[in-house]
């Protein structure tokens, strides 16, 4: 054994014995949290705490912390930093991790990569050092130290340690060339400083991140989450953290990716699921998404419930118990002004609406009576008589009818009269996009005007007011601090040290708090307001989209990341500028990312002359390394699609073994090509999403947006530009969509081809 080979082989058996340490240690504390969770659940049933609301919240909070133990378990440790001898001459080693732990003593076994002492394993350089001589990464398999990968800043230990170069990038590059798995990881191990630096950004404002495809925006929005949950969380973990993406499939990509950071109590949100109880699918009809985006559409919302809030032409005889009395159009109107006086939304206004108008017709009613009778008649007893009648409630109810918001917005995107009184502003060609048969399933272009509508309309039952409930829950955690205290002792007692306070008991309590968490009580609850919002593919949202998510942070604490150029919209903003002043003023700032840690630069040099010679402005990050694998275009004019596509994944699968492939066609050719690889592959092989087992996965343009595989055979690219009305977003990010080959297909002469794909890179 040379003694390159053997010092090496001697700084992993070190590090195998620390690494196995700090799993030991995490191992332990799993065992006393189960330990614990028991004695808690124990204690419940035996009935030593209040009641079980009171176990549920601590058996809750140790669920968390365990799942938080579980979740961290993969590459538990994955740096050290080896920093300058201190007065005494002692050099620190620092081992850096998904979690901090220390050992029983309280000794610091591994820092959270969060805190501000793990820092300087992300941003220092050789030429800002910060103390740090050596920076190690550690490549673990299960808990098995593999690798190991060191990059010296400070020289002085180059002549020590001659087996190491001084700028290794091993760790990276073993990343970023790994195969995928269908499912976002984390890069928690290898994050870059320019990557640090935003992650760790100040909280308050909108940070938008703009970058190229590639350039980890997904990853360092998240792991943005992490951090802000793991700094702020006093305040975080109360308001909770919303994380929006383009679509169901996206979220499914990203969902392991914060879990795996320790972190669970995160609202995941797709633009069709922003609305509680609605899961809207995407708008079909791009003119349809561009209308309904527009922000005069919140104008439109408004004029639909006022039109609901009718007046009477003229007067309505109304038969009451027998007798008639005539609603009169003066006294509507009266009713119907001091009900919106009350600023109060539709149909908790109603209520006063109602009230006014029934005392009205009360009087009414007593008049007629006491004239027929000649005795007197007390009008309060009258008033259940009026509000029963049914002539009372059809004419109220067709003045100001209680409404839900699918119930409104249904109505009024399927009747033409409505919506062109509505918005009597709009063209013909805009009325025709809105308008859609009734019944319609509800498309993500819907669910803001659907918000906005739920914002007016407020509940149907009216609830009790704010101050009400405010001071019932007030009371509520009164009392369950109370409780708290009187608890504290016996826990101590039974070695539980657990922190629930008195919020989170007293939620526990309240109506609806079966909702344990933050998570799942933001996640329910539609007039939620987040302590911060991270905002992916931010490019894709709509004006509304922006002012209903405006409204769910009202503090306006946002992570916003895109790429301008990768929008498949019609009326794509074309800046962030003008895109988010209009909802932030100037409470924003920019910072951008270049470096592309996803496709070979030859793949993203094609790319970007196909967006370029279509006048898109493109961002162009320089890509970490140049790729294994040439592009390639199979142009046949008068071959079968199916044919080109099967071939083409059949050179990839032999060029990159155990790939996942994405076939990526237009919309209308998916069914096709997913009968025709069944047919080569075998069923289990080929899918729509990458289930376990699936190695070739057929997707639309759209659904690519935000994910990655190892190879790409993209087909018939210039329908994939048709198919967006000539706009070249969704080619743009289907092209940039592989860690390792691109092939791109067609059967179109090569006059069809979409400028700029017919040269390809070399
Ligand atoms: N510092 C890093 N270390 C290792 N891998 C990284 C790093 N940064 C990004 N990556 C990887 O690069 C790939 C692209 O990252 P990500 O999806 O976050 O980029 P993006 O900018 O959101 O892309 P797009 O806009 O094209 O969807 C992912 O596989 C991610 O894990």
């Amino acid at each position: 054994m040379t003694d390159v080979v053997s010092a090496r082989q001697t700084e992993l058996e070190l590090e195998q014995g620390r690494v196995s340490e700090r799993y030991a240690r995490l191992d332990a504390l799993r065992v006393e949290k189960e330990e614990q969770l028991a004695r808690v659940r124990r204690t419940g049933l035996e009935g030593s705490l209040q009641n079980h609301s009171e176990r549920d919240a601590f058996a809750t909070l140790y669920e968390d912390r365990l799942a938080q133990l579980y979740a961290v378990d993969e590459r538990l440790v994955f740096g050290r930093l080896d920093l300058d001898p201190d007065e005494d001459g002692v050099s620190e080693q620092r081992y850096i991790g998904r979690i901090g732990l220390t050992d029983p003593q309280q000794e610091r076994l591994l820092v959270d990569w969060r805190a501000a002492e793990a820092g300087a394993f992300y941003q220092a350089t050789a030429a800002r050092r910060q103390h740090v001589r050596r920076r190690r990464h550690l490549m673990l398999r299960g808990r098995e130290v593999r690798d190991l990968d060191d990059e010296i800043l400070d020289p002085g230990l180059l002549a020590d340690d001659d087996h190491i170069s001084p700028d290794s990038q091993g760790a990276l590059l073993a990343a970023v060339t790994a195969r995928r798995t269908g499912r976002m990881g984390d890069i928690v191990a290898t994050i870059q400083a320019e990557q640090d630096e935003i992650i760790r950004a100040g909280v308050s404002g909108a940070l938008v991140v703009q970058g190229g495809p590639g350039t980890g925006k997904t990853a360092v929005a998240l792991h943005r989450a992490a951090y802000l949950l793991y700094t702020h969380r006093d305040r975080l973990a109360r308001s909770g953290v919303l994380v929006v993406g383009p679509s169901t499939a996206f979220m499914r990509y990203i969902e392991r990716v914060l879990p795996s950071l320790g972190e669970t109590g995160v609202v995941m949100a797709s633009l069709g699921t922003l609305m509680p109880g609605f899961q809207a699918g995407p708008e079909p009809r791009a003119a349809a998404a561009a209308v309904k985006g527009r922000l005069e559409m919140a104008e439109v919302v408004v004029n639909a419930v006022a039109q609901r809030q009718r007046l009477l032409v003229e007067p309505r005889r109304l038969n009451i118990d027998g007798t008639v009395v005539k609603l009169k159009p003066a006294m509507v109107r009266r009713a119907r002004e001091r009900a919106r006086a009350t600023g109060k939304p539709h149909n908790e206004a109603r209520a006063t609406f109602v009230k006014i108008l029934v005392k009205d017709l009360a009087e009414k009613l007593r008049k007629k009576l006491e004239k027929s009778s000649g005795a007197p008649v007390q009008r309060d007893l009258l008033l259940e008589d009026v509000r029963t009648a049914r002539d009372v409630r059809v004419a109220l109810n067709l003045c100001w009818m209680p409404m839900t918001p699918e119930w409104l917005i249904g109505d009024l995107l399927s009747r033409e009269p409505l919506l062109r009184a509505a918005a009597p502003w709009l063209s013909d060609e805009d009325i025709a996009a809105l308008l859609r048969p009734a019944g319609s399933p509800w498309t993500e272009a819907d669910v803001p005007l659907l918000d906005e509508a739920a914002e007016l309309l407020g509940a149907v039952e009216a609830p009790p007011t704010g101050r009400e409930s405010e001071a019932q829950h007030r009371r509520n955690v009164d009392n369950a601090r109370a409780s708290l205290e009187n608890m504290h002792q016996s826990l101590e007692d039974m070695g539980i040290d657990g922190v629930v306070d008195a919020e989170q008991l007293a939620a526990a309590n309240e109506p609806g708090g079966v909702r344990r968490t933050t998570a799942d009580q933001a996640a329910h609850d539609r007039s939620w307001t987040y302590g911060h919002v991270v905002v992916d593919e931010a490019q894709e949202l709509s004006p509304m989209q922006w002012r209903l998510l405006a409204r769910r942070c009202p503090m306006k604490s946002f992570t916003v990341v895109g790429d301008i150029a990768q929008s498949s919209r019609l009326d794509a903003a074309g800046s962030w500028d003008a895109a988010l002043t209009p909802f932030f003023g100037d409470r924003w700032r920019l910072e951008e990312l270049t470096v592309n840690y996803r496709s070979p630069a030859r793949v993203m040099r094609w790319a970007a002359q196909v967006a370029q010679a279509a006048g898109l402005a493109v961002s162009q990050p320089e890509a970490v390394r140049e790729g294994d694998h040439a592009p390639e275009l199979v142009a046949e004019p008068g071959g079968t699609l199916t044919g080109l596509v099967g071939d083409a994944v059949a050179r990839q699968r032999d060029l990159v073994p155990d790939a996942l492939t994405a076939v990526i066609v237009p919309e209308a050719e998916v069914p096709a090509q997913v009968a025709a690889l069944r047919e080569r592959w075998g069923t289990a092989r080929v899918d729509r999403a990458p289930l376990p087992g699936v190695e070739v996965v057929v997707v639309s343009p759209r659904e690519t947006k935000g994910l990655e595989f190892d190879t790409v055979v993209l087909a018939a690219p210039e329908r994939i530009v048709e198919d967006a009305h000539g706009v070249v977003g969704d080619l743009y990010v289907a092209m940039t969509r592989c860690t390792q080959a691109l092939t791109i297909v067609s059967t179109a002469e090569e006059a069809r081809l979409p400028a700029g794909l017919s040269a390809v890179p070399r």
